[in-house]
């Protein structure tokens, strides 16, 4: 069973504050026990949020880091709608202009000579994959950073689409995303549910009905729900106003 930790911040510092902190502590964590840090990245505004003060951490040793996309667009890397963009813009270029930078061969962005054809893509990025952690089973990130869409999809796995369903490929491409843009790469349920830790970040009132829904009635029809990692923990770093509508049972002081 996965177990569920739900954080209720005040404002948005107070979140990134604190996602800087627990990355901290994940981070060191997994380098003790095997030497790096496998992390895994979505866009939207996520990585503004997490990377805020997290490229600012001292206590963080970037250069054992290995770093994923969740999902990704299929558009060249400087494009405005990449992924890999804005964690470039949030942490990797700062950390390089800071001396800390990631090794860049540990930084694994889609293949931009694959970006027209979505399925080479997946099963490139996949490859890579299989590179770092091996096989058969799916590999187990130390850390997975996800956000929730307004009709409750993660990574680019939405509601009613057979992606849900997947159950082979680790990565998948989608050329049908209700989000634009349509073609897209993403992870796939086996290994979001492999993590060690996962952690979805929601603010703004215009996530609270969606938040309840998947936290507290566990709503099937949502994506998002799907994400239970049998021996992982699924953390909620959430502002007051994306909080709203929990009780106040389920959400506890924040604490690692
Ligand atoms: O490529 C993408 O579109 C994202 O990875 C996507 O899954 C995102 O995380 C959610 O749509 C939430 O986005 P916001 O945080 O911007 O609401």
């Amino acid at each position: 069973m996965s177990q569920t930790k739900v954080f209720s911040f005040a404002s948005g510092d107070d979140i990134s504050r604190a996602l800087s902190e627990f990355i901290a502590q994940a981070s060191g964590e997994a380098i003790a026990r095997s030497g790096r840090f496998t992390v895994a990245f979505s866009g939207g505004s996520l990585p503004a949020t997490v990377c805020r003060f997290l490229k600012d951490n001292p206590a963080v040793d970037f250069a054992k880091w290995h770093v994923f996309w969740a999902d990704e667009r299929c558009v060249p890397l400087a494009d405005s709608e990449s992924n890999f963009g804005l964690v470039e813009s949030e942490l990797l270029g700062p950390l390089a202009r800071a001396g800390r930078a990631i090794p860049d061969g540990q930084v694994v962005r889609i293949s931009e000579a694959l970006i027209h054809n979505s399925a080479a893509a997946a099963a490139d990025y996949q490859a890579r994959m299989e590179q770092l952690f091996g096989g058969p089973l799916p590999p187990a990130f130390d850390c997975i950073l996800l956000g929730i869409g307004p009709d409750g999809h993660t990574c680019s796995l939405f509601p009613g689409h057979p992606l849900l369903e997947e159950r082979a490929a680790w990565v998948a491409p989608i050329d049908d995303s209700p989000k634009p843009p349509p073609s897209r790469i993403t992870l796939t349920l086996p290994v979001v549910n492999r993590a060690a830790r996962i952690a979805f970040v929601a603010s703004g009132a215009g996530k609270r009905d969606m938040v309840r829904r998947i936290v507290e009635a566990r709503d099937a029809a949502l994506p998002a729900a799907h994400v239970a990692p049998p021996s992982g923990t699924v953390y909620w770093f959430l502002d007051s106003a994306a909080a709203q509508d929990l009780s106040a049972a389920t959400t506890s002081r924040f604490s690692l």
